[in-house]
């Protein structure tokens, strides 16, 4: 039986100052799914994001990612991928293929057998041609496939995009759409945030609106 609970998340609060960004906010994902927020420029999605995965602080509430609190940061690190909008700081001096050899290091992945992977992934998205260039030189939509393919590199159990078909063309959107019903099928969750409706109800089991801070459930026909 599986018991594991993708994520967890109970009365979260944030704010900067006197703004209250994100409002006892509840989420529960009991089962891998493909779960999908929207919601009005500035609504706290990308806040949300950071606070689920420990990349920022939050003022109050409780998040279980995989059951296990998010304190954990290695556990957090090893078990989740974070596709961010635009850049991720850690990555930014470092050429593609560099990238893709640190996380060899870093999850122990079989040598050969990765570079292969990362090779053909790379052919996949038409991004061959920059494997040797910096990423913080790379265009909008190759830093989101970079990030995509480093994700699936480690295939972690849970994978978090935020803005993920913004800048993507098309062939990119579609390999996107059938790389989350894939994680899906192999029991893995994918969460992530789009402005662009049509691709969110194609692709999500379930529908969140975040608005006054909470998440909203909205349904998808
Ligand atoms: N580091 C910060 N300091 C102060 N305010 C911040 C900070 N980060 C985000 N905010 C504020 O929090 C609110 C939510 O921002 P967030 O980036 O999460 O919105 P979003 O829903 O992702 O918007 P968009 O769709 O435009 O990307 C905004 O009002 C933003 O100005």
């Amino acid at each position: 039986m599986n018991n594991v609970v993708p994520i967890y998340i109970n009365s979260l609060s944030k704010s900067f100052g006197n703004k209250l960004v994100l409002n006892n906010l509840n989420l529960i994902v009991e089962k891998p799914s493909i779960i999908s927020i929207v919601g009005n420029n500035g609504a706290g999605k990308s806040v949300f994001l950071h606070c689920m995965l420990n990349f920022m602080k939050y003022d109050s509430g409780e998040i279980r990612i995989l059951n296990q609190n998010i304190d954990d940061r290695i556990f957090l690190r090893k078990n989740t991928a974070f596709v961010s909008s635009d850049h991720q700081d850690y990555l930014e001096k470092l050429t593609v293929e560099e990238y893709f050899e640190l996380l060899i290091d870093i999850y122990q992945l079989p040598a050969n057998q990765t570079i292969n992977i990362y090779h053909q992934l790379s052919e996949e998205l038409n991004i061959t041609k920059e494997l040797g260039t910096n990423f913080s030189e790379l265009s909008f939509g190759t830093k989101k496939k970079v990030q995509l393919i480093g994700a699936i590199l480690y295939d972690p159990k849970l994978l978090v995009c935020d803005e993920i078909f913004e800048g993507l063309d098309y062939q990119a959107t579609e390999w996107v759409k059938n790389l989350f019903k894939k994680r899906k099928a192999e029991n893995k969750t994918t969460l992530f945030t789009s402005h662009i409706l049509q691709h969110t109800t194609e692709v999500a089991d379930r529908l969140y609106r975040l608005e006054g801070g909470r998440l909203i459930e909205e349904y998808i026909n």
